[in-house]
């Protein structure tokens, strides 16, 4: 009997090398490995005068036990690769429970709190590396799962920026592959872990957020503003939830950029339709509230999408119960009709999806030719060696639901962001209200705009205090390298924690924490606006390599200087129109307890009362 027992000890030990060989997670294999052994294993104990279903729960507790035993045993020992770097037990263990925080949304707070315990570099949790199987399986569904254990290291260090994001960075890591379906073949641009591959998609990008197209996108920043304001202003008694109304801005506006519907053919430039006020971008949150439910789909999406990207595993098998996802499913369907209508109905206008779906000359012709986007096929070598090909109309349809998640959510989070922290900062409003104010009629002229130096300081503040993506975005290594001073071996995924990095005190002194616009004024106008603060000019810490809210390098931010152009116009005309304060009886404290860390920020309510001013 203890012969048999032994056996089967060791033939789980075995399974867990295969496990750490191959890691696979295709669910034919985990079938086999997991209850495939220990069925045929019963067999052996039945001889022994067990009936069969007590030889099959000895059999199959004793087979996953040393198994489990075995993973855990390996991940903590000496033996693992990132067994120099310290992090919780849990951490070590299993990728499982940070997924369970992340699960909680709290992700952001959690990174920081082992920082402070662990220092600059924690081992955060295991996470598998996709392995292709070959190409033709792999542009359809055929991925497997590799990894060594729990290989992920959280770095907080400003030293690692460049060398994991920087021009000869590190590509994308799993983490993306969690938040995409296997089955999609074709992902968004932020999703793509192929480098060559992303330089390609990212190509209409960049023209998308050229000088010339941002010119373009102008008027309709303008009038979005102009409408949210307007909105605001016919509220009974001023009172709103903030955070909701600013969704509702972002959300409608980047609608209209990325895809600028058939009915703006009929609204002359400037101006909105008086019989409908319909600005035409598909969206009409501020108008009638979010009756499709498309905020809140967006939202819900993101916090399953979160957990699977730290199990991506897990995402493979969630992604075939339509239940499990059909918020992510749902969400993605309408952008999909979204840009099909956008296909479809054209446009008069240069919107990001004219740029998108442009490239070079080679479009237009074979627009002529074919209806079917999905069927175009052409390349061309640009000068720099990557080929130029059209895209699909999947590639399409994928990068517009990125837009309208990348240029919405982020949007609204820094502009909700600041005016909770300007009015519980009543001297930090008063000095920007009285920047704002000197623009008088020339409030909505974008070159104006640009160089306030207050206005800038506080959008940076709100970005440094709670960046958009707050926890990073994962890059993995696929060779034994070196980040900065830390050596990191093959397959190992690395982030830097934008939260807790931001708030660090070697980056940024005095205070940290604190909404301190004045820090990013040059000395000594900081130092005369808060002499206590930053007299002692010595003692003042502004590292700008340490603000990452749009990460650096060739996969950063493509649309930072359109969002940088809505945030100033929104803030402009919100600050000059209203007096804010907090709506009675609001607890502050609520605001940080509601905020969720699931990749993108999901927020709470911002109950406000909004008093129009009377002197503009
Ligand atoms: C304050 C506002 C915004 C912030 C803080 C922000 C931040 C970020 C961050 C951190 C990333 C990830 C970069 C990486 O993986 O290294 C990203 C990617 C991206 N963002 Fe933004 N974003 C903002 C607004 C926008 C807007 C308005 C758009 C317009 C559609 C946009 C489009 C994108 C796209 C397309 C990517 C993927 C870039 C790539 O993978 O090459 N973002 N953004």
């Amino acid at each position: 009997m203890i012969k048999v027992v032994l056996r089967l000890k060791s033939c789980a030990q075995f399974t867990h090398l295969i496990f750490k060989r191959t890691e696979t997670h295709e669910p034919l294999y985990l079938v086999a490995l997991l209850l495939g052994v220990p069925a045929a294993l019963t067999s052996l104990l039945v001889p022994h005068g067990s009936s069969i279903i007590v030889a099959g729960i000895v059999t199959f507790l004793t087979f996953w036990g040393t198994l489990g035993a075995s993973v855990i045993a390996y991940r903590l020992s000496p033996w693992h690769p990132l067994a120099k770097y310290p992090g919780p037990l849990a951490c070590k263990a299993s990728k499982l429970w940070l997924a369970f925080i992340a699960l909680r949304g709290k992700q952001h707070t959690y990174y920081a709190k082992l920082h402070d315990q662990y220092g600059d570099v924690v081992r955060i949790g295991k996470s598998p590396r996709a392995l292709s199987i070959g190409r033709t399986r792999a542009r359809h569904r055929a991925l497997i799962y590799r990894a060594i254990g729990p290989n992920e290291l959280s770095i907080r260090d400003v030293a690692a920026i460049a060398p994991m994001m920087g021009p000869h960075g590190l590509p994308k890591g799993p983490f993306w592959d969690g938040r995409v379906p296997e089955a999609q073949t074709v992902k968004p641009l932020l999703a793509l872990r192929d480098k060559t591959e992303h330089t390609r998609r990212r190509r209409p990008w960049t023209r998308a957020f050229s000088t010339a197209a941002l010119k373009g996108y102008e008027h309709f920043i303008t009038i979005r503003s102009v409408q949210l304001v307007e909105a605001l202003e016919n509220q009974p008694n001023g009172e709103v939830d903030f955070a909701q109304w600013l969704s509702f801005f972002s959300y409608d506006l980047i609608n209209d950029l990325a895809w600028v519907t058939f009915e703006i053919l009929l609204q002359p430039l400037g101006l909105k339709c008086t019989s409908c006020s319909r600005f035409g971008g598909g969206s009409e949150m501020i108008r009638d509230g979010d009756i499709k439910g498309m905020w809140h789909l967006m939202e819900a999406s993101q916090r399953i999408s979160t957990f699977m990207s730290h199990v991506p595993w897990l995402g493979a098998l969630f992604f075939r119960f339509p239940n499990v996802v059909k918020n992510l499913k749902a969400f993605r369907e309408n952008c999909q009709n979204c840009a099909i209508a956008r296909k479809n109905h054209g446009s008069p206008h240069k919107d990001i999806f004219h740029h998108l779906v442009r490239r070079g000359h080679a479009f237009s012709s074979l627009e002529e030719k074919t209806n079917c986007l999905m069927h175009m096929y052409i390349v061309q070598i640009d000068e720099d060696g990557v080929s130029d090909t059209p895209p699909t109309m999947a590639e399409i349809v994928s990068d517009g639901g990125l837009a309208i998640i990348a240029g919405s959510d982020t949007i609204s989070n820094v502009v909700t962001n600041l005016f909770y922290f300007l009015i519980s900062n009543p001297t930090a409003y008063k000095r920007l209200q009285a920047e704002i104010d000197e623009l008088g009629d020339q409030v909505t002229d974008y070159a104006k705009q640009a160089p306030l130096p207050y206005l800038n300081a506080a959008i940076n503040e709100s970005l440094r205090l709670f960046p958009p993506v707050l926890s990073g975005s994962q890059r993995h290594t696929d060779i034994n390298t070196a980040i900065g001073p830390y050596y990191v071996p093959a397959g190992t995924s690395t982030f830097v924690p934008s939260f807790s990095l931001q708030r660090n005190p070697r980056y940024f002194s005095p205070l940290p924490n604190t909404f301190l616009p004045e820090r990013w004024l040059p000395y000594p106008l900081q130092a005369e606006l808060e002499p206590e603060l930053f007299s002692d000019h010595e003692n003042v810490v502004l590292n700008t390599n340490a603000f990452v809210p749009f990460s650096v390098g060739p996969s950063n931010c493509v649309g930072k200087n359109l969002a940088w152009m809505e945030m100033r116009m929104v803030v402009c005309l919100l600050i000059q129109a209203f007096e804010v304060r907090f709506a009675e009886g609001y607890d502050t404290t609520r605001w940080y307890e509601d905020m969720m860390d699931y990749f993108v920020i999901v927020k709470g309510e911002l109950p406000v009362v909004l008093t129009p001013r009377k002197h503009k």
